[in-house]
């Protein structure tokens, strides 16, 4: 289809999305049964309905997020017209009553889904904005803002490819080794040198089966209703009708998590050598994915590489391209996703053998993490044998630095960092937790408030009196 044909495409689906609220709105004004439930919903689809009947034109990337939201709005029609019904036969009216329970869950789970599309309302209101500014302003994200730092203005900015490509001074230079699982970052200065902040810019490239514009809207929805200090922060982005999309973050100097557990930082580097700053780099990042899962994200790419340190050697997390918000079943910790997405060696078996994820998978993955900060050593190592090492047989750090009983080899525990008062207790407290985070059921692992506490705890025990 070309750019024409979609735009219409997307046009329709807005035209049939509004009308479909209007309906629902009219019929829950006749509901004979569950009426408060129904008038809620009600107002909570007009909601929707207004912020689509402001928006002039649609791009069409929209075209996804706003088949969801109809999905959505189709089960909320079903529910509220069969609150409409005349209930004729005394047995229908006794199943009614019966059937109540069963029918405040499914107001709840449609409610769900609706506050779910109620996500993407910063996302359509970034594009009305943008049409009505033409690309040169910018606007605040919405959402939930947990904190911020002093310099933070929270201002996303619309940008056009040509302002992105002078601010990398056309694809100078890639970030670090500059290359994610499926995109390449640059080096650049928003606006472009001499003045301006250092920024990283990330070009999407493909994303398996999943779509460059599924992830561009993931990491989109993610970073406009979700800010906090460990959360990369997104100055900017550009989604053209070229299909070129891109992000702009604030540029984390110190590079990622990664490069100082393997020691590719430097002897300066104080992740390398004191426990202290590694607990406090486990710590941001673990407060971060606490925060997202209470309100429904799962990252699903947990790794050491998407730990980014800034200047003051703050950690951020980032990489949110494979994110997901959680589905509202109630009752149901995990959901099936269409592609099994995770780097090796950081994968939650359970989600890996069912195709089922939830906040526990990102608990695992962050388990790994937490291995890596011990021991100093990579996710996935080759055992030897070959000179090229990737020949002989890779061995997980999970095999490798946990004992058959899931406990941490004293020998395996990294040697570069300075000892430290109390370490060994804090140390203990920190293999602990990631050996709880690694249990191969996701059940009996801790959630992330628990890991939080206590990599809390391990650091208060270091702290000098
Ligand atoms: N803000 C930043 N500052 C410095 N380096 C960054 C920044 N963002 C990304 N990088 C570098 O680029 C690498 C890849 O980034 P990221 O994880 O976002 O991409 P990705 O793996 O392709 O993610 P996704 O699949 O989620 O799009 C990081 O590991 C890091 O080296």
């Amino acid at each position: 289809m070309d750019g024409v044909g979609q735009a219409a495409a997307v046009a329709q689906l807005v035209a049939y999305v509004v009308k479909l609220i209007f309906t629902i709105v009219g019929l829950a004004e006749t509901a004979r049964r569950n009426k408060l439930e129904c008038k809620e919903l009600a107002r909570r689809v007009s909601v929707i309905g207004e912020v689509l009947q402001r928006l002039k034109q649609q791009e069409p990337w929209v075209a996804a997020p706003l088949a969801g939201l109809r999905d959505a709005l189709l089960e909320a029609h079903g529910l509220v017209d069969g609150c409409c019904q005349k209930s004729q036969r005394k047995r229908d009216r006794v199943r009614a009553l019966v059937g109540a329970d069963r029918h405040a869950e499914r107001f709840r789970e449609v409610n769900c889904r609706i506050d779910r599309q109620l996500n993407l309302i910063p996302l359509l209101s970034h594009i009305s904005i943008k049409q009505t500014i033409a690309g040169s302003g910018g606007s605040k994200p919405t959402g939930t803002v947990a904190s911020s730092s002093d310099d933070d203005d929270g201002v996303v900015k619309k940008l056009t490819w040509a302002e992105i490509t002078a601010a990398t001074d056309n694809w100078a230079a890639v970030v670090g080794v500059g290359r994610g699982s499926s995109s390449t970052v640059y080096r650049g200065r928003m606006p472009p040198a001499p003045d301006g902040r250092d920024v990283a810019v990330k070009r999407l490239g493909k994303h398996g089966r999943r779509g460059m514009d599924d992830a561009f809207v993931a990491e989109f929805e993610v970073l406009c209703s979700v800010r906090h200090d460990h959360v990369v922060r997104l100055v900017g982005w550009c989604a053209d009708a070229g299909e070129r999309r891109a992000f702009v973050y604030d540029h984390a100097s110190n590079g990622t998590l990664r490069d100082h557990l393997r020691g590719g930082a430097g002897a300066s580097s104080p992740v390398s050598a004191t426990w202290r700053a590694r607990l406090e780099a486990l710590l941001g990042p673990a407060r971060a994915l606490d925060h997202l899962h209470r309100r429904g994200v799962i990252h699903r790419d947990v790794s050491s590489s998407s730990i980014l340190l800034d200047a003051r050697w703050a950690p951020r997390l980032a990489g949110f391209g494979a994110a997901v918000f959680r589905a509202c079943t109630a009752g149901h910790e995990r959901q099936a996703v269409s592609e099994v997405v995770g780097a090796h060696g950081y994968l939650d078996p359970e989600y890996l053998s069912t195709g089922l994820v939830g906040p526990a998978s990102d608990v695992y993955s962050y388990g790994v993490v937490m291995l890596e900060a011990l021991t100093g050593r990579p996710p996935v190592e080759a055992t030897g044998g070959s000179s090229s090492g990737w020949d002989s047989d890779p061995v997980t750090l999970v095999e490798s630095a946990l004992d058959d009983h899931g406990k941490l080899r004293v020998d395996v525990l990294d040697a570069r960092p300075a000892p430290e008062k109390k370490m060994t207790e804090a140390l203990e407290l920190v293999a602990y937790t990631a050996e709880r985070c690694l249990w191969p059921t996701a059940e009996v692992r801790p959630d992330m408030s628990g890991v939080v506490a206590n990599l809390e705890k391990a650091l208060g025990m270091m702290t000098p009196r």
